[in-house]
């Protein structure tokens, strides 16, 4: 047996660097800039701390392509490097200065804002060029460096002339990498991953408008001067503390992030905490349709504002991803390449107190201005609503100022509406039934019936109503929910009130089997009720439960198996005591069977359920009997 060491050598690993360690090239700009950050911040640190008895001025981080030369360059202003440090930080792939510094002035510089951390970040150059230089010159007393390498293991260092502070990286880009030449290019990555960076980064020049003096005339031409052209905004709103901003401070901001947008968000949460982890963003809430899967993926992560992705999921519960703006930490674990999530315990501490955050501030809103609150709920009941099916936690929180509207345009909170219908609307055996609809206007006739037995009618219309109060039925006890077309208004909350049928049995019996001659079997299940005189003859309504368990199955998730794909099935409800009914007994069967079919029309068509051919033969027929 022999035993021995695998020799991994630097030669292996360059190739795998360059072609795997990052899926996408476009990084390299973001990974280049960041060091030119650190570096400047880095400087920045050691002036404040009186380390470094330099100037440290206003530095500005400056990229410019040189299409002729083929060359991309990052100028920065930072630190710089000696020849030793770009031996010990270039060459020395995956040890990165980023974490030395850190370690070495752990106490002052922890909320510095260093971005790197990994030491391969630099090599994501050769992605995109065959050549990389850089020209260095510390802040420190000593000759600036200029080092060379073409993408192999091997290469050149030596003394340059450079007088200024900083270093500049200079990238020939490979012929099929080009694009990265282009100003529109160049530009649409800057406004990507660097638009919030710490230190100013210039692209270009721009033309600027002086104001004109007081008493100009009005036709003379503003002049004009060309100043840098200043890609970023340093000091984003989620940077300050929330005393330092209005509402119109956060509402810029949001047209910042989003200025394709044009709708005003409806309120913000700023986030801001430092310990157990450090994160900070603002969270905005935007108008919502229903249709929820459209609006997922708005927010954009952060560190250290550098951005990294606008994928969320994991650190933002998947009820939040609804909403927009921005999440700032440099806690959230990432893998090398800065665009993958490594879940782990601290996110599930970030997504539980970002939950946490939202209700409070549901809460406070809700408390400080119920009006207010109201007025919105339409747009933000669908977050709640997700929230409150999907996390425990804020199920529980919710029930602090989740609202119920009714269909009349009244907001209760559940023990408000409690308060309000528990006399009237507990069944005989004592269970309490909260009535609602789906649809103000298909489920009109019904939600009048109710409302004429002085019953509250709530409206629920989002689609994961039958998910929801499946889970309030469940944390509740003693409650069911039930839609108002479910079944004749007198079954929807069963009291011990007997009505009599003006029907003899035997005539009941013969009704019954009448009707079963001419109504479709396979479609509806015929059930004689007495009722009051002035209700409808025929109510077409769908069980609760088989309807419940349909949608549920639809919309995904719960529900009971195959029931999604069961055909439609109705009671027709035959009113007993409505005069129309009580004279078919005896009638001719034709005729019989006339007044039965008009009428089942036109229950169905009050239920929206008479449709295509059957509804231009109904309107033909209803024209033939008034001629
Ligand atoms: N523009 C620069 N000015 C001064 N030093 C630099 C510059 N660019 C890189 N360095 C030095 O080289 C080191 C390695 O850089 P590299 O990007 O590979 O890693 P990193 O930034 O430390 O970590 P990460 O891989 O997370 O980006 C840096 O830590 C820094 O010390």
């Amino acid at each position: 047996m022999s035993t021995g060491k695998i020799n991994v050598s630097v030669e292996n690993i360059f190739p795998l660097i360059k072609k795997f360690l990052y899926s996408d090239h476009e990084i390299f700009l973001r990974e280049l800039i960041s060091n030119a950050t650190d570096a400047t911040l880095k400087l920045k640190h050691l002036t404040n701390i009186g380390e470094a008895s330099v100037e440290y001025g206003n530095p500005v981080i400056e990229v410019k392509a040189d299409k002729d030369k083929q060359t991309l360059h990052i100028i920065d202003q930072g630190i710089g490097m000696t020849k030793e440090e770009v031996e010990k930080y270039i060459n020395e792939v995956a040890f990165s200065g980023a974490e030395e510094f850190l370690e070495k002035y752990k106490d002052s510089a922890k909320d510095s804002g260093i971005i790197g951390h990994f030491g391969l970040g630099f090599y994501s150059a050769f992605m995109v060029a065959n050549k990389v230089e850089i020209i260095t010159k510390s802040y420190k007393d000593e000759p600036a460096a200029h080092w060379t390498c073409e993408g192999t293991t091997d290469f050149t260092l030596e003394d340059s002339n450079k007088t200024e502070r900083g270093s500049e990286i200079i990238l020939h880009i490979n012929d099929d990498e080009k694009e990265f030449l282009e100003e529109n290019k160049i530009a649409e990555l800057l406004t990507k991953y660097n638009k919030f960076m710490p230190v100013p980064i210039k692209f270009g020049t721009k033309e600027k408008e002086l104001p004109k003096a007081e008493d100009a005339p009005e036709d003379e031409e503003a002049k004009k001067v060309t100043v840098d052209n200043i890609i970023n905004n340093p000091e984003p709103a989620w940077t300050k503390q929330p005393t330092e901003l209005e509402d119109e401070d956060y509402n810029s901001f949001y047209r910042e992030l989003y200025p394709m947008q044009f709708e005003e968000p409806l309120f913000h949460i700023h986030l801001n905490v430092d310990y157990p982890f450090n994160l900070t963003g603002i969270l905005y809430f935007p108008k919502l349709s229903n249709d929820m899967a459209m609006q997922k993926d708005k927010i954009q992560l952060y560190q250290n504002q550098v951005f990294v992705t606008d994928n969320v999921e994991g650190i933002v519960p998947e009820f939040l991803t609804m909403l927009k703006g921005v999440i700032d930490s440099p806690d959230i674990p990432l893998n090398v390449s800065r665009s993958y999530l490594q879940a782990d315990g601290a996110v599930k501490k970030i997504s539980s107190y970002i939950t946490r955050k939202v209700a409070d501030k549901l809460k406070s809103l809700f408390n400080n201005s119920r009006e207010d609150f109201e007025k919105k709920w339409n747009d933000i009941k669908v977050v709640i609503e997700y929230g409150m099916l999907t996390e425990d936690k804020f199920f529980e929180r919710a029930q602090k100022f989740t609202l119920y509207p009714t269909v009349d345009g009244d907001y209760f909170t559940y023990e408000e509406l409690e308060e309000k219908i528990k006399d009237n609307q507990t069944d005989k055996d004592g269970k309490m039934v909260i009535l609602y609809a789906s649809n103000k206007d298909e489920q009109h006739s019904y939600i009048s019936a109710a409302k004429d037995k002085g019953y509250q009618v709530i409206l629920l219309d989002t689609p994961i109503v039958p998910h929801l109060i499946q889970k309030l039925e469940s944390s509740k006890e003693n409650i069911s929910f039930v839609r108002v077309d479910s079944d004749h208004v007198d079954n929807l909350i069963k009291k011990d009130e007997d009505k009599t049928s003006k029907l003899s049995e035997e005539e009941q019996t013969q009704l019954k089997t009448d009707f079963e001659k001419v109504v479709p079997k396979e479609k509806y299940t015929v059930q004689l009720e007495a009722m009051d005189s002035n209700a409808a003859p025929l109510i077409i309504t769908q069980p609760e439960f088989m309807r419940r368990m349909k949608e549920m199955q639809q919309s995904g998730g719960g529900g009971m198996f195959g029931m999604g794909n069961m055909p439609e099935m109705y009671n027709l409800v035959v009113n007993t005591n409505n005069e129309l009914i009580s004279s078919l007994v005896g009638k001719e069967e034709a005729e019989q069977e006339r007044i039965i079919k008009q009428s089942l029309d036109l229950a169905r068509l009050s239920q929206n359920l008479l449709k295509g051919e059957e509804l231009t033969n109904f309107v033909k027929r209803s024209f033939e009997m008034i001629k």
